[in-house]
């Protein structure tokens, strides 16, 4: 098996980490574009590690434009196994507070203007989509978080929305009354789909920001108060990746068999399979297409 290396894709507010040895901003060419910006690389505490500012430094890409296939192409091409993903998410649980981690465990998807997947015709797959996180990677992810002081709780279902406006209150309250929606963020999807369709064990960490607009003691989301917990947030979030790096060795086989996930998903015949497509999949599948 190979050895286990961290892949961390920061969200709003997290644009670098500290206390990397041997660190580097390296560029990464993919087949599907450039990234959202260079990986930082290095070690942590010997262990390899890379991280990715979604959005890109200096906040750049809107979550429908970020490059989401050349992000997780990146990582996977990089050498990483488990990517885990620390997002800002509005909470629709009372109990779900501002400050508080979800290590969510179910995902909605909403958007509709992104591409989802890195098959299509000439090389048709698919994967399952059931048990969208790894159970394995999501318990030490909690734990790192509790760590460094959280409170965190364990499960939730996180709604992708297209944004980048925030919802509506009739929306907020439906997906909150009608649909069981837990948190609410506008770029786990199509993210979770490709980690899965690459391979790759995916967690969220989901950063409760905010009420989104149901909670008549909150009043509407308010971007403002976002970046007040974000920023107070912080230190949270990047003692819980150091936590992570060092608990992560000591995950095994999980339940969702994130790392097989291909093994019988590929449907076009060997022989009407589209070589340009295969090429570009060389990274994502190409245990599978060797
Ligand atoms: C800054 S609030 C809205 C913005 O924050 C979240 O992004 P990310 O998941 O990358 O932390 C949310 O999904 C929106 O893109
Ligand atoms: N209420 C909200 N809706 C969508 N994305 C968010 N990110 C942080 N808070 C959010």
């Amino acid at each position: 098996m190979a050895e286990a290396m961290l892949a961390v894709i920061g969200g709003s507010g997290l644009y670098g980490i500290d206390g990397l040895e041997e660190a580097r901003w390296q560029e990464v060419d993919t087949p599907w574009g450039a990234p959202s910006d260079a990986v930082l690389t290095g070690r942590f505490e010997g262990r390899p590690i890379a991280f990715l500012p979604r959005h890109g430094r200096g906040h750049v890409h809107a979550p429908t434009d970020i490059p989401y296939r050349a992000n997780i192409d990146a990582l996977k091409r990089l050498g990483a196994t488990h990517v885990v993903s620390l997002s800002a998410c509005g909470s629709f649980r009372e109990e779900m507070a501002p400050g508080d981690f979800v290590l969510v465990d179910q995902f909605i998807d909403r958007t509709v203007n992104r591409e989802k997947s890195f098959f299509s015709s000439g090389c048709v797959a698919h994967v399952s989509m059931a048990h969208p996180v790894c159970d394995v990677l999501a318990v030490l992810a909690a734990q790192a978080a509790r760590q460094a002081g959280v409170t965190v709780h364990e499960g939730g279902t996180y709604l992708a929305m297209e944004g980048p406006q925030f919802s509506s209150l009739a929306e907020s309250r439906m997906y909150r009354e009608s649909w069981g929606a837990d948190v609410i963020g506008m770029t786990n999807m199509p993210e979770a789909k490709l980690a899965r369709e690459a391979e790759l064990h995916y967690a969220t960490v989901a950063m409760v920001t905010d009420y989104d607009s149901w909670h008549p003691d909150h009043g509407a989301v308010d971007i403002k108060v976002i970046g007040q917990v974000l920023r107070a947030n912080g230190d949270h979030a990047r003692t819980t990746v150091a936590n992570l790096a060092r608990l992560l060795p000591r995950a095994g086989a999980c339940k969702a068999g994130c790392d097989h996930a291909l093994d019988h998903a590929i449907m076009t015949a060997p022989e009407r399979r589209d070589p340009a497509l295969l090429a570009r999949l060389d990274a994502v599948a190409g245990r599978v297409l060797r």
